[in-house]
């Protein structure tokens, strides 16, 4: 029999699931070495956000076969690592939403009427009216940034409360913000006019202290600001100072830079802060579907069969799969690429299967290249399951074109987005039918594989630019990996696409982007 160890506490509806096919290890207080020394007799392990499954677990895991989190984030999981260990990762993208949206309008209401602190006050013995009163958050104007599952919700409800809306999320139509009530907005318009702002995006280096020093100074003096997505999207320090001094009017916690959260100056900010531990999905609800959820999948992996919610592996047929999985991150890498080129808010993908990929199902392909597409925005929320329901959604509109011709290659996928940045175009095609090449960007002819950073210029082919790019990006220290010119005629415009070994740094762009004879910039993560 199987053997699964559930890691952290879930609901017993999981555990009953699980039992049906494995033997099953409740150990709640293992330490990290413990862990490591106890993986070794698993087939499964099952973990909310307490566990940290680091590249010691996994490695001292040999019999390991897939990873449940009874939650959304996968933050506290090496997913590469499991990925190239073939260990199947799973989670429950929706199980926890409304408990997570109800605990972000929770915490706004108990802000507006110092709930928590009057609750102190009256325990502690005193009767004091006239410290507490609050302020209605009727007519007042909700900021939602991201407008995914929970701030969809959360929108939906402010909005029968008598909120007006404004939401930031770059990868949302303005259609969708609008059948919610809202009025998409940039960023900065939003912090400005605001008079809560509610977070709801995913953590990324991109999002990292989006709420900062600068963002905050633009703020009304009486915004409440609430964070119940990920901690470190808000700049503690500065939050802090700003609620010290009186720059803005409150804020709600649910999580931190670092959890559980040690000695912080917020815990001592007293009526202007409201901290909560974590608890976005602590509703009994959510982690009865959460446990069901991811129980349900282990179990069916155990026995042989997909998983419906792998956040790295699709949930095809193991056949199906291995034949496909080539062609699978052929398809997911263009996506993200072409993604990114077009600058998110994407309203159209076609997708050119050209050659032996454009033969037998092509749907898994298609899918693929959604996944990447949307990967950019939604990170391990999206997955081979909800790509195509994310994408509707989103409203892309998708076209699918084959031609079974076999070309310069054997098989060629052609990607072409329009989005904020306009329309852009992407080919790639396999090497020995594994390795990935990138081989035009906008009918550009280039040759080079894609790599984790990667800057891509549209200039005009002149003497000295390359060398010009070249020591920019020395003096801010970015080494280059490899450099590929494509042209369609000589001294016409030229694509130029460079593969770094390091992340750009901050203002680089715009540094690039004031070289004579340079069009355009886009930089790239993969
Ligand atoms: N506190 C908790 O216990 C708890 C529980 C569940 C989820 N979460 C967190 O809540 C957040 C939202 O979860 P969800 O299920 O709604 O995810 P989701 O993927 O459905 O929505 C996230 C939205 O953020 C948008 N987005 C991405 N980058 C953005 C950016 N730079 N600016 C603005 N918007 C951006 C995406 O387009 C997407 O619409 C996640 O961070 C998740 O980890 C916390
Ligand atoms: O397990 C938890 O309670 C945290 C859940 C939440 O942060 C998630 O990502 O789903």
């Amino acid at each position: 029999m199987p053997k699964v160890l559930v890691s952290d506490p879930v609901d017993q509806a999981g555990l009953d699931i699980l039992s049906q096919v494995a033997q099953v290890d409740v150990n709640t207080s293992l330490s990290p070495e413990e862990l490591v020394a106890a993986i070794g007799d698993y087939d499964a392990l099952m973990i909310r956000s307490g566990t940290k499954v680091t590249k010691a677990v996994i490695d001292a895991g040999q019999n390991l076969k897939i990873i449940g989190r009874a939650g959304v984030g996968v933050d506290n999981v090496d997913v590469p690592e499991a990925t190239r260990r073939g260990i199947v990762v799973v989670n429950s993208p929706e199980g926890n939403t409304i408990a997570a949206a109800e605990h972000a309008l929770a915490m706004m209401m108990s802000m507006s009427r110092y709930i928590p602190s009057a609750d102190r006050s009256v325990k502690s013995g005193e009767w004091k009216r006239k410290d507490f009163t609050g302020v209605e958050i009727y007519k007042k104007t909700l900021g939602v940034v991201g407008l995914g599952k929970i701030g969809s919700h959360v929108a939906t409800v402010a909005r029968a409360m008598g909120m007006k809306l404004l939401a930031y999320d770059p990868f949302i139509s303005a259609e969708r913000a609008e059948q919610l009530g809202c009025r998409l907005v940039e960023l900065d318009l939003l912090f400005r006019e605001a008079d809560y702002i509610t977070l709801h995006l995913p953590k990324t280096p991109e999002t990292t202290h989006l709420v900062n020093e600068e963002a905050l100074a633009t703020m009304k003096p009486t915004v409440r600001i609430i964070n119940c997505a990920r901690g470190g999207i808000i700049d503690e320090a500065a939050l802090a100072k700003a609620l010290r001094e009186g720059t803005i009017g409150g804020a709600a916690l649910d999580v931190y830079e670092s959890e559980p959260l040690g000695d912080s100056e917020l815990r001592e900010l007293d009526k202007a802060i409201i901290l909560t531990p974590h608890l976005g999905a602590s509703t009994e609800e959510a982690q009865v579907n959460v446990a069901i959820d991811v129980a349900e999948q282990i179990r069916d992996v155990l026995l042989g069969l997909p998983a419906r919610s792998a956040v790295n592996i699709p949930g095809l047929r193991p056949e199906v799969m291995q034949k496909l999985r080539p062609y699978l991150q052929l398809a997911e890498t263009l996506g993200n690429l072409v993604g990114q080129l077009a600058g998110g808010r994407v309203q159209e993908l076609t997708v050119r299967l050209q050659g032996d990929i454009a033969g037998g199902d092509t749907q898994p392909i298609m899918v693929a290249a959604l996944k990447g597409l949307l990967s950019h925005a939604l990170q391990e929320r999206v997955n081979y399951v909800n790509a195509s329901i994310e994408a509707k959604e989103r409203g892309i509109h998708v076209i699918e074109t084959r031609d079974a011709d076999i070309r310069d290659y054997t098989g060629s996928l052609n990607l072409s987005a329009k989005g904020s940045l306009g329309e852009h175009s992407v080919t790639g095609v396999l090497l020995g039918g594994s390795e990935i090449r990138v081989t035009d960007i906008d009918e550009f002819p280039i040759n080079v594989p894609p790599t984790q950073h990667m800057l891509f210029t549209l200039h005009r082919d002149m003497p000295g630019i390359i060398g010009k790019i070249g020591s920019l990006l020395g003096s801010f220290n970015v080494n280059i990996a490899s450099m590929q010119v494509g042209r369609k005629i000589v001294r016409g415009d030229a694509v130029m696409a460079l593969s770094l070994d390091d992340p750009l740094p901050e203002g680089i762009l715009d540094e690039i982007l004031k070289v004579p004879g340079i069009r355009d910039a886009y930089t790239v993560n993969l």
